[in-house]
């Protein structure tokens, strides 16, 4: 096998007694990674775009031994907040391998970028509106910039994971010259930068066609640019007969809507490089038959892996206990007290039983980063698979992780 490994890595394709054992001996619920599949993903991308720079999208895992994976595949770190900045420093990316996309940035996440520009000149900070530049000139920062648009069109497999139409995002693609022009003297004006949505597949690859074709005339009016950056949203397929991405077809139809352009050619991609290096475990704990499904209650739930319960999104499930048991219509539900609680909806499955482990796919790509604490749930552990077998990358938080930012009226200092 090449070194970016299959174009697919479906639930069915991991180790079915690894994962029970890892369970076994790290508890439930608990995400697993596979760096291995992480480096073959940044390799493929690599093989599909060779004349590109890449930037892995930090927010869709930020876990240090995956930054750290990503970063000696030869990608660079696209950071979305300060503390995402911080964190891509701290696996070892170097100043010129790191960019920062601001998003109305609050002034706490400024004034810290700013202090890693002056020590790493050489970062790049992307902007979305004007007000950004001014605060960033306020600052002192004169360094590499980058300007995003807004180009009027979005893709992505929710109407929520939407951006390159909507007007949060980006400054209006036909402003963004008169932009260039203004800040060019101020500041080292090095890229433009847009971004359609995440998750795209199918039927949107030709709204993101449209958007690079837009970047394209976009770089092509603003000389002296040193790249244009289509962003990032390739698909995964997390229904099991959902064919892969042709990433090869689709890199191809980068460039030809590009055309040529002075700029060189960025991306910067997230779920694509971790998505189904991911798994996510969890225990049966209550099964309960009602008339038209049989409920399946379990350990992790919105709180866990919330995507389910924020865009309706499928994930693959299976039980790693009882793989021959008969097949029955389930809801899967987790512990938490929302009726969106629903991790699989109408969903056959293998019978379980109290005390059997299912596996959820595709858990990689924002997972434990969209995890969360309400109805004061710890979040789970996650173990990393590497050559030396697993290991604890993130401890499985406690209670008293939780409590432990309470204060008491005592404690309390007026202003
Ligand atoms: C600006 C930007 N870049 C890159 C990404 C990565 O997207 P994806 O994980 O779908 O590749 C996102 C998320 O949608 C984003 O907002
Ligand atoms: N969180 C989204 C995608 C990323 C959006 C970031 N702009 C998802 O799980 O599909």
């Amino acid at each position: 096998m090449s070194a970016g490994g299959p174009a697919v890595r479906r639930l069915a394709d991991w180790d079915r007694e690894q994962l029970l054992s890892l369970a076994d001996e790290f508890g439930s619920p608990l995400y697993v990674t596979d760096l291995q599949r992480v480096a073959e993903n940044c390799q493929r991308l690599r093989d599909a775009f060779p004349e590109a720079h890449i930037s892995y999208a930090v927010k869709a895992h930020t876990g240090q031994a995956v930054l750290e994976t990503v970063r000696e595949a030869g990608l660079d770190a696209e950071c979305a907040s300060a503390g995402e900045l911080v964190r891509a420093f701290d696996a070892g990316f170097e100043g010129n391998r790191v960019r920062y996309t601001a998003v109305n940035p609050p002034s706490a996440d400024l004034d810290i970028v700013v202090s890693y520009w002056e020590d790493h000149p050489n970062l790049t900070i992307t902007v979305g509106a004007e007000d950004t530049i001014d605060r960033l000139r306020e600052r002192g920062f004169d360094g590499r910039l980058c300007l995003r648009a807004n180009p009027g069109v979005g893709a992505g497999h929710h109407e929520k994971v939407r951006t390159g139409a909507h007007a949060k995002f980006g400054i209006p693609i036909d402003r963004v010259p008169d932009i260039a022009e203004r800040v060019r003297d101020e500041v080292d004006l090095v890229g433009v930068h847009a971004h359609a949505g995440s998750g795209i597949s199918g039927d949107d690859l030709s709204a993101h066609r449209e958007l690079v074709r837009r970047m394209g005339d976009l770089a092509r009016s603003i000389p002296g640019l040193e790249f244009v950056d289509v962003g990032g949203g390739f698909g995964v397929p997390y229904h099991e007969d959902e064919p892969p991405l042709d990433l090869g077809a689709v890199a191809d139809a980068t460039r030809e809507a590009l055309g040529e352009t002075e700029a060189d050619l960025a991306i910067e991609p997230g779920r694509y490089v971790v998505a189904d290096a991911g798994v996510l475990l969890s225990e049966v704990n209550t099964v309960k038959d009602v008339p038209e499904t049989t409920v399946v209650g379990t350990d992790a739930g919105m709180t866990t892996l919330l995507r389910p319960a924020m865009y309706d999104a499928y994930h693959a499930v299976s039980n790693l206990s009882r793989p021959d048991a008969g097949v029955v219509s389930t809801i899967i539900a987790g512990p938490v007290c929302e009726t969106s609680d629903v991790l699989a909806d109408d969903r056959p499955l293998a019978r379980p039983e109290r005390g059997d482990l299912l596996a959820f796919g595709n858990a990689g790509a924002y997972g434990y980063e969209m995890a969360s604490t309400y109805n004061s749930r710890p979040r789970p552990a996650e173990v990393v698979l590497d050559d030396d077998g697993p290991r604890v990358a993130r401890r499985a938080e406690t209670i008293e992780d939780i409590t432990t930012l309470e204060r008491t009226a005592s404690e309390h200092i007026p202003n």
